[in-house]
C-alpha cells in the first residue's frame, strides 16, 4: 500500500515526454492572492484535500454502482497521508474516482465558476478582508500552494490503463505527462516550502486530521507510530486509522458537539467561516431520512449569478452519495442551504432520471422545507441573540424574498420572515416585518401600502408618498431587484390588502375624514375645466388626467392604472430588453400648488400648453424616469424662468 503514496525524490522533474500548459489568467491571480491573503489559515489545505478525496471516493462509490469494473477488484475505500521527512513532502493519497488526462486540464488550471472575473476584481488589497472572501469562493486544491512550492498531482481514473501526472510550481504553468500508477486514484504531493517543516510532524498532521476532517465518512490513514526499539529494529511502520470514519449526520445528536457540527460544515460546503446555525433531523414513520441542514454566515458571491453552481445539499441513499443537485432537494429560494439528506427508502440505484418525478424525494424535499424555515422562525424569534437573525437578513432576505413567488404553500410563513425598510423606520436593522407594520397601522387604515423604486432616496422623496407622510402612514420601501414580480404574487397578508402607492386612484379608506373627502370632490368640481385643458395640451401623452388625492407639497404626479404595471416594472422589463407597448400614464394634479394656480389663471393658448408639458415632464422626472426629448424640457424650463425673472424685475 505505500508504496504508492509518494511519488518524488526531491523537487519533481518533469518526464522528457511531459507537455508544458499555461493557467488560465484567473488562476494565476488567485494564487498570488490565495498564497498572500491565506497564510494565516494556512492549515486549511488538508481541509481542502482530504474533502476533495473524500468527494472523489463518494462519486466512485455511486458510479461503481452502475459499474463494478470501476472498483478494479478494490472497493476498501480509503485516504492516506505520508509525511516524508527525507524529502519534506506530504502527499494525500484517495483510491477514488481519479481523472483522466482531460479531465485534469479542465478542473485543475482553469477555474469554471461563473464570475470568477468579476469576483477577483471585487478583492480589495485588504488582506484580512481578501481572505474571507477568498474562503467564500471556495480556495479549493490550490489552498496546496499556501504551503508548497511545488505540487505533483498523480491521478488515474478507475477502469483506465494509464494515469497521468500534474506538476506546478503554481508560477503560470504546470507540466503534465502519462505515467503508470497501479493503484486507482490520487496522490497530490506537496513539497513543503522553506519554513512549513512543522506539517512533516506526525502529531501536527494528526491533529489537523482530528480538528478538521474527524467526521468523513471514509477512514483516513497515517503511518503507525513506532516506538524507539521498534525503530532501532528497522521495523515499518504499518498504517492505522486517524479519524473517527462514521457519517456525522448518522449519529444521535446527543454525541455531538458543536464542534463537531461545525467542522463537518467545512468539509462539505467548503466554507471557510463557521456556519451561521443548523438543523439535524431524524425522521422516522411512513419514510426514514436524517437531514443536517446549515444556513452559512455569508452569501456567495454568485448568489444571484444564474449559472453560479452552489454546493448546495448532498443526496445520500443508505449512506451512499447520489448528487449533489441541490434544485431537486431544496427549492431555488433556499439555495443557500448547505447540508445532507440521507434517505433510508430510496433505491439505491436511483438515476437522476428517476429523482426528477419522484413522489418520495418530493416529500424529503417539503419537510426538509419547512425544518428550514423552522430554523430560520427560531432565529427571528430569538430574543437573547437578534445578530443572528440580522445577519441572515441582510445576506439572505432577498433571496428568500423569491419563495413568495415560488413556493405559494409557505408564502404565509416566508412573509412572516421578511423586513422591509420603512417611512416610519428607515433605519431598522434588519428592517420591519409585516407584523410590526399592522400592528402601528393608522385607525381606519385597511391596507398595507408600498412603493418600489430602484434606490432608497428615490423612494423615500417620491410625491407618491406626500399624503401618506401627513397622516402618519407608514408605507413599505422596496428597492430590491425582485421586489416587483414579489409583491405581484403578494396579494394579501393576514387578511389585509396589499397596495402600491404609484397605482390605481388613491382609497384611504376610513384613515379620511368625512369632511376631507368632502373638499376632495369639491376641489375637483371646481378643477373640471383646468383637467380637461391639461388633458387637451397632453394628448396622448397621458391617459387620463385627475385631481390628486395624494400630493400636498408637488404640482403633480404619474399613476399608474390599478392593475397595470408601474412605471418602475416598466422601466425594469425595458431595461431586460422586453418590447413594451407604450402605455399612458395617469397624471395627476394638485390645484392648489401656486404652480397650478399659476397654469389655471394662463390665458395664451401656447404658454398653457407648454407649461402643461412642462408639468407632465417634471412629473415622469420625480418618478425616477427618462424623457425622450430632455432637450426640450430644458428649453421650456428656460422659457419659464426668463418669464418670472421679467416678471420679477
Ligand atoms: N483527489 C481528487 N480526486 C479526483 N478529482 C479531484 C481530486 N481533487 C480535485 N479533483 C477535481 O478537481 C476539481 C477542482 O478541485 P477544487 O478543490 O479546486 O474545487 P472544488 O472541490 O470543485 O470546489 P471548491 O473550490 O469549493 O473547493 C474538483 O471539482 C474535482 O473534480
Amino acid at each position: 500500500m505505500s508504496d504508492e503514496n509518494t511519488n518524488t525524490q526531491g523537487a519533481a522533474q518533469a518526464g522528457t515526454n511531459a507537455e508544458k500548459h499555461g493557467f488560465q489568467a484567473e488562476v494565476k491571480q488567485l494564487l498570488q492572492l490565495m498564497i498572500h491573503s491565506m497564510y494565516s489559515n494556512k492549515e486549511v489545505f488538508a481541509r481542502e484535500l482530504i474533502s476533495n478525496a473524500s468527494d472523489a471516493l463518494d462519486t466512485l462509490r455511486f458510479e461503481g454502482l452502475k459499474d463494478d469494473s470501476l472498483f478494479e477488484g478494490d472497493s476498501d475505500l480509503q485516504i492516506w497521508i505520508e509525511q516524508d521527512k527525507g524529502n519534506r513532502t506530504v502527499s494525500i493519497s484517495d483510491n477514488g474516482i481519479g481523472m483522466t488526462r482531460d479531465q485534469v486540464m479542465e478542473r485543475i488550471g482553469t477555474i469554471a465558476k461563473s464570475g470568477t472575473r468579476a469576483f477577483l476584481d471585487s478583492l480589495s488589497g485588504d488582506e484580512k478582508k481578501d481572505a474571507k472572501l477568498i474562503g467564500q469562493f471556495g480556495v479549493g486544491f490550490y489552498s496546496a500552494f499556501i504551503v508548497a512550492d511545488q505540487v505533483v498531482v498523480d491521478t488515474r481514473r478507475g477502469g483506465e490503463s494509464t494515469g497521468v501526472r500534474w506538476i506546478s510550481d503554481g508560477g503560470g504553468e504546470y507540466t503534465l505527462e502519462e505515467i503508470d500508477k497501479p493503484r486507482r486514484g490520487t496522490t497530490v504531493t506537496l513539497h513543503l516550502r522553506e519554513d512549513e517543516d512543522e506539517f512533516l510532524e506526525p502529531y501536527r498532521m494528526r491533529h489537523l486530521v482530528k480538528t478538521y476532517s474527524d467526521h468523513i465518512a471514509f477512514p483516513i490513514k497515517m503511518r503507525e507510530q513506532l516506538s524507539e526499539e521498534d525503530e532501532k529494529e528497522g521495523k515499518e511502520a504499518g498504517w492505522e486509522q486517524v479519524n473517527r470514519g462514521a457519517p456525522l449526520w448518522a449519529e444521535p445528536k446527543s454525541s455531538l458537539s458543536d464542534e463537531d457540527y461545525v467542522e463537518f460544515y467545512k468539509h462539505t460546503s467548503h466554507d471557510f467561516e463557521d456556519p451561521l446555525t443548523w438543523t439535524h433531523n431524524k425522521v422516522e414513520g411512513s419514510q426514514e431520512y436524517t437531514n443536517l441542514l446549515f444556513i452559512p454566515k455569508r452569501a456567495p458571491f454568485d448568489l444571484f449569478d444564474p449559472n453560479g453552481k452552489a454546493h448546495g445539499v448532498k443526496l445520500y441513499v443508505q449512506r451512499v452519495f447520489i448528487m449533489d443537485d441541490a434544485d431537486k432537494l431544496m427549492p431555488r429560494y433556499l439555495r443557500f442551504v448547505k447540508g445532507v439528506i440521507d434517505s433510508n427508502d430510496l433505491p439505491l440505484n436511483v438515476s437522476r432520471e428517476i429523482l426528477q418525478n419522484n413522489r418520495l424525494l418530493d416529500k424529503i424535499r417539503a419537510g426538509s422545507v419547512k425544518k428550514v424555515l423552522g430554523l430560520i422562525e427560531s432565529m427571528a424569534n430569538d430574543e437573547d441573540d437578534p445578530e443572528k437573525f440580522k445577519t441572515f437578513s441582510n445576506e439572505f432576505g432577498t433571496v428568500l424574498k423569491e419563495g413568495i413567488v415560488e413556493d405559494y404553500e409557505n408564502q404565509a410563513r416566508i412573509a412572516k420572515l421578511l423586513r422591509f425598510k420603512t417611512t416610519t423606520d428607515e433605519t431598522a436593522d434588519p428592517g420591519v416585518s409585516l407584523d410590526e407594520y399592522i400592528a402601528r397601522m393608522q385607525p381606519g387604515q385597511e391596507k398595507i401600502y408600498y412603493i418600489t423604486a430602484d434606490t432608497l432616496a428615490e423612494a423615500k422623496h417620491s410625491p407618491h408618498l406626500e399624503i401618506f407622510k401627513k397622516k402618519n402612514i407608514e408605507v413599505l420601501l422596496l428597492t430590491d431587484r425582485v421586489d416587483e414580480w414579489v409583491m405581484a404574487h403578494m396579494t394579501e397578508y393576514e387578511g389585509k390588502e396589499f397596495s402600491s402607492v404609484a397605482k390605481g386612484a388613491l382609497d384611504l379608506g376610513d384613515a379620511e375624514s368625512e369632511e376631507e373627502k368632502e373638499q376632495q370632490k369639491k376641489l375637483e368640481e371646481e378643477s373640471k375645466d383646468l383637467v380637461e385643458r391639461i388633458k387637451e395640451a397632453l394628448g396622448e401623452r397621458v391617459n387620463e388626467v385627475r385631481v390628486t388625492h395624494r400630493l400636498t407639497d408637488s404640482p403633480a404626479c404619474l399613476v399608474a392604472d390599478e392593475h397595470g404595471m408601474s412605471a418602475h416594472l416598466e422601466r425594469i422589463l425595458k431595461e431586460a430588453g422586453q418590447a413594451m407597448p407604450n402605455s399612458a400614464p395617469h397624471l395627476e394634479i394638485n390645484p392648489t400648488h401656486p404652480l397650478v394656480e399659476k397654469l389655471a389663471s394662463e390665458q395664451g393658448e401656447d404658454e398653457f400648453n407648454s407649461f402643461s408639458q412642462m408639468l407632465f415632464e417634471q412629473a415622469v422626472l420625480a418618478e425616477g424616469g427618462e424623457l425622450e426629448d430632455p432637450a426640450s424640457f430644458v428649453r421650456r424650463m428656460n422659457q419659464m424662468l426668463l418669464a418670472v425673472s421679467r416678471g420679477a424685475a
